[in-house]
């Protein structure tokens, strides 16, 4: 199979781990003979340093004409205060390809369970997925704006029914073929979006009547999350809980570093990303963990080229070098071996 991909490496450790991604594809396209292309973007802050656009029209162009897009990450100090923000870029390309659907899975490696600062009798067994929605609520409401001089501020809450329609849908078809246990996350003691959200997975679900369904406020699954993540399968919830949420979540995996997401439009379009940010506390360090970009293009092999068992391959690749104890250093892997990023992205390469 042919598939062309456009790679938006981003600013901090986004170049360092898209490097790793694109010798994994590399590797994985000689093993089963596919030619996979890339293309390198701009987004984010480097695209203000040379464009003065966090997300420039050769970049959205770029990614019309691509079997899918692969992102590292976009941020920095450097930026912080500006009048152009790189988040904007990464905001922007969601909402353009109405990217709604942001599919973060939490699995924890056998491996990796002693790395996790919550007890290995808490994690053991955690393997849940957060259906988190991307292209609506407080990040894109408007008006967001300073008020009265500076005095006073507003930002925007707002879902259509349509809009909390299509990703309720989706977390019941998540939750279809994995447990069948779907736990709805909002604020519906105080926020009326949530008490809309709440109607409409109760209307929703009796066109899933296997999957059970239960609604949590965030606060008190905030606390579950990490006092019992195996409790969860499915977790739906709107786009700032879920961001919020999902970091929450890395603990359990025992570091941001290792956790993929795909960001999912309903023509079948998929963006793929690490849930991290840029860590530009460690850039250009060659320290950063690969692997939640690398399990971002498993993610991609799988969701947009149904490329199940190449998907799986990288997988189990992944699985293989954690357990035989190499890490990098934001793991806490006991007597664990530690690597740069390149050393780990060669590992994984040959376990492939
Ligand atoms: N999708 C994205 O592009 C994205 C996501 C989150 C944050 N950001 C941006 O990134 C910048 C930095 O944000 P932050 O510091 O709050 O969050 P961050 O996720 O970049 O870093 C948080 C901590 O986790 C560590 N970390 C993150 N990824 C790691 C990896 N792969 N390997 C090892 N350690 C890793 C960092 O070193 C840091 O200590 C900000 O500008 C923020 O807006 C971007
Ligand atoms: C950088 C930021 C805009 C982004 C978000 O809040 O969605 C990030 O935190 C994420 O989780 O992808
Ligand atoms: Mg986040």
């Amino acid at each position: 199979m042919e598939k062309h991909i456009v790679t938006l490496p981003g600013d901090g450790i986004g170049p360092e781990i898209m490097q790793s991604a694109e010798a994994v594809l590399k590797a994985v396209g000689e093993k089963f003979s596919h030619q996979f292309t890339t293309e390198s973007h701009a987004i984010g802050g480097n695209a203000i340093d040379q464009f003065n656009d966090p997300l420039p029209e050769q970049t959205i162009e770029a990614c019309e004409a691509a079997d899918a897009i692969l992102l590292g990450a976009v941020g920095g100090p450097k930026w912080a205060g500006g009048q152009l923000r790189p988040e904007q870029g990464l905001l922007k390309i969601r909402k353009h390809f109405n990217l709604f659907a942001n599919l973060r899975p939490v699995t924890i490696f056998n491996s990796l369970e002693s790395s996790s600062p919550l007890k290995q009798s808490i994690v053991h067994g955690s393997d849940l997925m957060i259906v988190r929605e991307l292209t609506s609520g407080l990040y894109f409401g408007q008006p967001s704006e300073r008020r009265d001089g500076g005095q006073s501020v507003v930002d925007t809450l707002t879902y259509t029914r349509g809009e909390i329609e299509r990703i309720v849908r989706k977390a019941f078809d998540t939750a279809s073929v994995r447990r069948k246990h779907l736990t709805s996350v909002d604020k519906a003691n105080v926020l009326e979006s949530s008490r809309m959200w709440r109607e409409i997975v109760n209307e929703i679900s009796t066109e899933y009547p296997d999957v059970t369904v239960e609604h949590e406020l965030v606060d008190a699954a905030a606390m579950k999350l990490i006092t019992n993540p195996s409790y969860f399968d499915v977790i739906v919830t709107e786009n700032l809980f879920g961001d919020i949420l999902s970091d929450e979540a890395s603990v359990i995996t025992g570091s941001l570093g290792v956790l993929p997401s795909a960001s999912i439009n309903d023509k079948g379009l998929g963006l793929f990303e690490p849930i991290h940010g840029s860590a530009p506390d460690i850039a250009n360090e060659n320290k950063a963990n690969p692997i939640g970009m690398i399990l971002s293009a498993a993610m991609m092999l799988r969701y947009s080229f149904g490329m199940n068992e190449e998907s799986a391959a990288i997988e189990k690749a992944v699985e293989e070098v954690l357990a035989a104890g190499y890490k990098t250093s934001d793991l806490n892997i006991e007597n664990g071996t530690n690597l740069t990023t390149t050393e780990m992205t060669e590992k994984i390469i040959s376990s492939l």
